[in-house]
């Protein structure tokens, strides 16, 4: 029997369901044995894996988030392309079995697929319906909409109307893509390394501006840059819309909230856009690691076709919440009725199917993680008065081209 090891960063719910996944693959065949395990968060899973890379002592599967994308794939040499590895190991494979969305995000500048978008997510709304209901309001569509009516009738109502997670994901990456906005040059950095980031704009400082206005009002409360700060008073009640990720809803589902929840898109500034475009995938992706033989590789690849099944994709995203990446599993989960059962389950891949535009495909951004650091720095600076908005841009701005120049020249 091939052993392999799959690194992750899957904790609690999310990893209870992996492991289910690697039993399953497990009993499912005689030739290979995988062996999950949990690195910690995204970011500690990633310096994981740099750092085992460099000792020689690599898993066979690491996975990256969406932050690390451009990073892992810009490595050359770190990993072997999933497309080469599935096709080599006579795996058969064909980038339009995989939804748009998640196509290209995980993709080098011709296409081919370098990381599995395993667990691809969409950054959506969730709202405490009896909340909503006790306020008198709908879940918002505009945040012109949310600060008008709904969140004045929220506070009246005894509730914080609002936290999100993961403020450079929600509050500046999808902020541009839902509206349409560039994100860098290159085409948000998808056509060459020499990329500069187009952060300082003025659409993004209006919309943080207001962020702290709601802050200072009462309409908008920050816990904190951790991975469950804010999601844990919306469980608790106390918040009543939380912005967070698609692949939270299984969690949340197997909770047993005090409360009914639902979830929607993403609301919009109307001062911006009267046409809202699409966001992009978030998560994560798996990545084959070289360096490995023959016969790991074909397990690996035995294991990437199993974990893309429409069966095992439908089970995942069911469990989870992460949308499924193939036609076939969504398709899986139509006809089953999920979506019936659980509208707000369909939210994350409906938003990624919204209209596109020019700026709608994600980014492409080197020592992105590093990047997202010094937002979530001068974001937490904002928010408790340390800086303006303007100068806490023009520091994000100053110090991303920075990290950008000097990825380029690993480039070279
Ligand atoms: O919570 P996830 O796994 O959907 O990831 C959210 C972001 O994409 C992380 O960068």
């Amino acid at each position: 029997q091939t052993e392999i090891t799959f690194w992750h960063a899957m904790g609690g719910a999310l990893g209870d369901t992996v492991n289910q996944i690697a039993t399953d693959f497990n009993a499912s065949q005689d030739d290979y044995q995988i062996t999950p395990v949990f690195k910690g968060t995204y970011e500690e899973a990633l310096t994981a894996g740099i750092a085992a890379f460099r000792a020689g002592e690599q898993p066979n599967i690491l996975q990256v988030f969406d932050a690390g994308a451009a990073t892992v794939i810009g490595a050359k040499g770190a990993t072997v392309p999933v497309q080469d590895l599935l096709i080599d190991n006579g795996v058969d494979f064909d980038i339009e079995d995989y939804i748009s969305g998640v196509r290209y995000f995980y993709a080098d500048s011709e296409g081919k697929m370098i990381g599995m978008p395993f667990n691809s997510s969409s950054p959506i709304m969730y709202f405490n319906e009896n909340a909503l209901e006790e306020a008198g309001v709908e879940a918002p569509k505009t945040w012109e909409e949310f600060e008008n009516t709904t969140a004045p009738a929220l506070v009246e109502a005894g509730y914080i109307p609002l936290s999100q997670s993961h403020s450079p994901w929600i509050f500046v990456e999808n902020f541009f893509s839902r509206h349409n906005l560039p994100f860098a040059t290159n085409n948000n950095g998808y056509d060459g390394a020499d990329t500069e980031i187009l952060v300082n704009s003025d659409e993004i400082k209006m919309h943080w501006s207001n962020v702290k206005e709601w802050l200072d009002e009462g309409y908008y409360n920050w816990y904190g840059a951790s991975w469950d700060d804010n999601q844990t008073p919306f469980e608790e009640g106390k918040v009543a819309i939380w912005l967070g990720s698609s692949g939270s809803f299984g969690g949340l589902m197997a909770k047993d909230l005090p409360f009914e929840f639902s979830a929607t898109y993403l609301p919009y500034w109307e001062a911006i856009t009267t046409e809202p475009t699409q966001t992009f995938i978030g998560g994560a992706s798996l990545f084959a690691m070289s360096g490995k033989s023959d016969e790991e590789n074909a397990a690996t690849a035995a294991f990437f076709q199993y974990l893309t099944s429409p069966e095992v994709q439908y089970m995942w995203h069911r469990e989870t919440g992460y949308v499924p990446i193939t036609e076939a599993a969504y398709e899986m989960a139509k006809e089953d009725g999920h979506y019936d059962r659980f509208p707000a389950a369909e939210v994350g891949i409906q938003q990624l199917s919204l209209p596109a535009g020019e700026n709608t495909a994600g980014y492409r951004m080197g020592f992105y993680v590093q990047i997202r650091d010094v937002m979530n720095r001068e974001f937490g600076r904002i928010l408790t008065d340390e800086t303006s908005v303007e100068d806490a841009f023009a520091t994000i701005e100053t110090e991303a081209n920075d990290l950008l120049s000097r990825f380029a020249m690993t480039q070279q």
